[in-house]
């Protein structure tokens, strides 16, 4: 894919009632960066939400109207795909979600795209699109240019912080479309959100702030927990934490779990074993607490702490609380 010059990136979006998710602003945020951005979202946003767009910048808003639900994968597929022509756009985004991965797949199939999952696209020098991603537990950076018309990239959580910006005139435009067979051939019985880990923290994979503990807890997730509420972070273990039954599995961080790039990872009481180095060392800060000043993690890590997580934690808690309720 060649610089067109001006580009428009289209960016499906899922608004939560009147509020755009955080990690759709991000992407929203980056778009702004490589184009002009139109969002794509499946139905009638609220007036609230509509106005947060325009806040961050969005010139054009597509309203899908689909037969076929978007919470059925195919249906949101083709209905994005629909969006993104309907706009003309050569980029497509979306965060990188299970549900987005297979919605960006199924959609780059229907716009003969190319598509990379879980990277962050870039111009290089000469204004070409790249899709940058790291991979193989950290050990290498890949750089994809892509040879189709339309570009796809599913876009990894906290690769930017979101930012409002020049405030745009909002157009917003209808499209209804039908959904495709096999989409409407899915009848939905029961629809049940299952509620990852606990719902007054961030999502996991798009935390900003990441605390994280393993066997070294000896299955107190206390002072785990008291530091991610002073920074409003989501909780992490390691599979051994989980194996040992003291979260649930939705907090696996690592190969065989979820992967982050928070802002800030704080490991305690983890080793850093590379099953669970895979999963966080995209991280751009990593702080390890550990009561062994060999352990691996502090090899990668920017803060190292020797000391009981169960001391240090609480004290580190409460300095945040400290400085957040000075400011
Ligand atoms: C196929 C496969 C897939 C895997 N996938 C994953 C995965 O996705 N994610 C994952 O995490 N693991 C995964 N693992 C397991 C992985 O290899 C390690 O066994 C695991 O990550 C170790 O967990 P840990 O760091 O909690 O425990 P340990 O390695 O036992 O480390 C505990 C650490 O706590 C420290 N400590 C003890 N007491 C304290 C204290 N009071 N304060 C501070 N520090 C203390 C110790 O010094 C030690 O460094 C996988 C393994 C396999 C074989």
């Amino acid at each position: 894919m060649t610089n067109h010059g001006k580009r428009t990136v289209a960016v499906l979006i899922d608004a939560a009632n009147d509020r755009i998710r955080p990690a759709d602003l991000e992407v929203i945020t980056l778009a702004r960066g490589l184009g002009g951005v139109a969002a794509v979202a499946g139905g009638e946003l609220t007036p609230k939400a509509k106005d947060e767009l325009a806040r961050y910048g969005v010139t054009t808003l597509v309203e899908v109207e689909s037969d076929v639900p978007f919470t059925i994968t195919p249906a949101a597929a083709h209905g994005f795909a629909a969006g993104v022509r309907h706009v003309g756009a050569d980029l497509a985004l979306t965060t990188t979600t299970f549900a987005n991965r297979e919605i960006a797949a199924l959609a780059a199939q229907e716009l003969g795209a190319g598509l990379v999952a879980d990277a962050q696209p870039q111009l290089d020098e000469a204004g070409n699109l790249l899709a940058f991603k790291r991979v193989f537990a950290g050990t290498w950076d890949i750089y994809s240019a892509f040879t189709t018309d339309v570009a796809v990239i599913t876009v990894r959580a906290n690769s930017i912080q979101a930012a409002p910006g020049d405030a745009a005139n909002l157009n917003v435009v209808s499209l209804s479309v039908k959904a495709p067979a096999r989409a409407a051939a899915v009848t939905t019985t029961r629809r049940s959100v299952h509620p990852a880990g606990d719902a007054s923290r961030p999502t996991l994979s798009e935390a900003a702030y990441v605390v994280a503990g393993g066997r070294g807890t000896e299955g107190d997730f206390g002072p785990i927990n008291t530091l991610a509420d002073a920074l409003g972070a989501a909780v992490g273990a390691t599979r051994d934490a989980v194996d040992e039954g003291w979260v649930d599995h939705d907090a696996q961080i690592g190969q065989t779990g979820v992967t982050v790039a928070p802002l800030v990872y704080i490991g305690a009481g983890i080793s850093g074993a590379p099953h669970h180095r895979g999963g966080m060392q995209a991280a751009q800060t990593i702080v390890a607490v550990n009561v062994d000043a060999e352990t691996p993690l502090f090899d990668i890590c920017d803060f190292a702490v020797v000391g009981d997580l169960a001391a240090v934690l609480p004290q580190a808690a409460q300095r945040i609380r400290e400085y957040r309720a000075a400011k």
